[in-house]
């Protein structure tokens, strides 16, 4: 077979050869399985066919006679046969996913390991490996997806029927045997979603794990973490790691994550035994003649068509692990839908006018042990430049979260212009925000995108874009890019370009800027120019002060000297104030931004 003339039945083939690798046993177990789904129906057809040629003499010899026990010793058979084809269909299935979803992890670890080995990383940003590895992320997850449990309600709840139906239809023979059927599917069915119950959640609640080997697969694959590793020698170091952490995993996959062999045979051997006493006596009752051949017919038939249920196969399995999550979603809408505060306050139109002010504010990280805020009081003046500074872990950060609203204090209030920020609608008081924080996102998207996403409804104004990019520096480096306005930000997108780190903050300043330019009326910039050096920042910091004169501006900083002329200045140590005034003031005060300030002065002058 030329694989370049047959693509499809080349991969085909591939794929099949690679079925040993993954499992030996489970190959072997799918041949038999296929041997047979093949074969017993077939054997029931012959058996079918011979009793029919038997029917016209076990009729004219009567009961009791040897051609009617031959008639009905092939009506065993025939049965036999088409319940066994109906069991080794359910199996063969289980055994067919199951090898699939071991090739599809296999798969994965293979193409972790291929991508992780190159020492360069040039391959990360190719196109080609970018669309496998997007691929390979999804793989051995699509059997907890909601849509399979859709396609086995709809599959199973027919059949559910239609054997309660033959289960009725055996009651017409034998009330005990007809009940007896009538309960063993419901008993099966619940007994096997309890098992596929206990493998979902134990997958589930093991995500925990799973995100480890995830993550560090991505340490591997991703171009980003991919220069560090390589740079520090790390890859044996994490590939081991990840191979040891891979086969924990996969130990506790096959171990834990599979139907206990016991369920199954008792499942089965229950179905076996009540099959064979439905047969029996079956067969006792037209040897007996106390059934007419015509009716046992049917009644065989109906025995067939008990085993068209599907409880332990495919379907059965993924309807378990596909409704799993659902419950859970919607679970979690709820619980989150619940912590959205009611909001009521309005804000003035021009709100923020008068001051923000932080009143006694207690804040502890969710799970911290320790608080950030302990009673800190702090009243921002609307319409003058202040600066947060202080050490690492001071809490400026958490400053401007809780003024952004993405946290909400523990105690105190946040006030603006009186009005408590708790009751005021976060969505409209951030229309008045504009923040850069410290970890802000290169987004892969067109420069135009990068800059006007805090007001997309002005995207198009290209002149305002442009107003924005010429402060930061940035209009000759964007009109040199291969689409202006419209490059992509991105090394792994055809056309598209990556930036430097100053470039990227550049960038992200300008979206800031963009947004106050589109009307907000209070800009918070975090760290804002800390891939810049010392003396680009103090000079964009200058720049800033002058374009956003008349503004709230609150900018955190490390550098002292960056934020001398600043309107205010405020030390924060420990979550707490612990000096404020303008520069003059605190170089009087000679305290901590002082020797701080100054220490960081003489190092710039050397
Ligand atoms: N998401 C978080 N969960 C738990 N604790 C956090 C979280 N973010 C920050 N912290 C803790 O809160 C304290 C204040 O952190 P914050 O980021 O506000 O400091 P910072 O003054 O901005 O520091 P830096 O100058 O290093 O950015 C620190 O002790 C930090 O460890």
């Amino acid at each position: 077979m030329s694989p370049q003339r047959f693509p499809g039945a080349a991969s085909i083939w591939t794929l099949i050869r690679l079925l040993p690798r993954v499992s030996r046993r489970r190959t072997a177990a799918l041949a038999a399985s296929t041997v047979l789904v093949a074969t017993l129906p077939l054997a029931a057809a012959i058996a079918s066919g011979l009793l029919i040629g038997q029917v016209p003499a076990a009729a004219a010899a009567g009961p009791g006679s040897p051609e009617s026990r031959q008639a009905y010793l092939l009506l065993a058979a025939a049965a036999f046969a088409f319940v066994a084809a109906g069991l080794a269909g359910h199996a063969h299935g289980a055994v067919a996913r199951n090898l699939g979803r071991e090739l599809e992890l296999l798969l994965q670890d293979r193409l972790a390991r291929a991508v992780a080995r190159p020492t360069g990383i040039g391959h990360l940003e190719d196109e080609e490996v970018l669309a496998l590895l997007r691929i390979a992320r999804q793989l051995g997850m699509d059997w907890i997806r909601p849509a399979n449990a859709v396609h086995g309600v709809a599959a199973i709840a027919p059949q559910f029927i239609g054997a309660a139906g033959a289960a009725i239809v055996l009651a017409a023979f034998n009330v005990w045997i007809g009940l007896a059927w009538l309960l063993a599917w419901p008993a099966v069915f619940v007994g096997m979603q309890i098992e596929f119950g206990r493998i979902g959640r134990m997958v589930y609640t093991s995500s925990g794990e799973m995100r480890e080997t995830e993550y560090l697969r991505s340490l591997a694959m991703d171009a980003e973490p991919a220069k560090e590793i390589r740079v520090w020698g790390l890859l044996d170091w994490l590939l081991d790691r990840y191979d040891r952490r891979w086969s924990e995993r996969m130990g506790a996959h096959r171990r834990g994550e599979q139907v206990r062999p016991l369920t199954v045979l008792v499942v089965i051997g229950a179905l076996l035994a009540l099959t064979a006493a439905t047969t029996l006596t079956l067969v006792d009752a037209g040897l007996s003649g106390a059934v007419g051949f015509g009716a046992i017919g049917v009644y065989a038939m109906a025995l067939h068509a008990l085993f068209n249920f599907s409880a332990f196969d495919e379907d059965a399995a993924l309807t378990s692990y596909g409704a799993l999550p659902v419950p859970k979603i919607l679970d979690l809408e709820r619980r989150l839908a619940s912590q959205r505060r009611a909001t009521g306050a309005e804000l003035a139109p021009e709100a923020p006018q008068r001051s923000i002010r932080f009143e006694r504010i207690g804040f502890t990280y969710p799970d911290a042990r320790q608080p950030v805020f302990d009673g800190l009081d702090l009243e921002i003046e609307v319409g003058r430049s202040l600066a947060v500074v202080g050490d690492n872990g001071a809490g400026k950060t958490s400053l401007v979260k809780l003024l952004a609203g993405l946290y909400e204090p523990d105690a105190g209030r946040v006030l603006v212009d009186g009005a408590d920020l708790a009751g005021i609608d976060p969505a409209d008081w951030r229309t008045r925000l504009s923040a850069l924080f410290q970890d802000f996102t290169r987004y892969q998207l067109t420069v135009r995108e990068n800059i006007t996403l805090g007001a997309p409804h002005l995207a198009a104004e290209t002149d305002l874009v442009w107003k924005a990019c010429e402060p930061m520096g940035i209009r000759a480096l964007v009109e040199s890019l291969p689409d202006g306005l419209d490059t992509v930000l991105s090394g792994q997108v055809q056309g598209g370009t990556d930036l430097s780190g100053g470039q990227w903050q550049r960038i992200a300043l300008a979206r800031a800027l963009f947004a106050v330019e589109a009307g907000a009326k209070v800009l918070i910039l975090d760290e804002p120019a800390a891939a810049l050096d010392v003396r680009a920042e103090a000079e964009l910091y200058e720049q800033f002060l002058d374009i956003t004169a008349g503004l709230t501006t609150i900018v955190i900083s490390h550098r002292y000297s960056t934020v001398r002329r600043a309107d205010r200045i405020v030390v924060l140590d420990g979550g707490t104030v612990v000096e404020d005034g303008d520069h003059e003031r605190l170089m009087a005060l000679g305290g901590r931004y002082a020797r701080a300030f100054t220490l960081q002065a003489d190092r710039l002058a050397r």
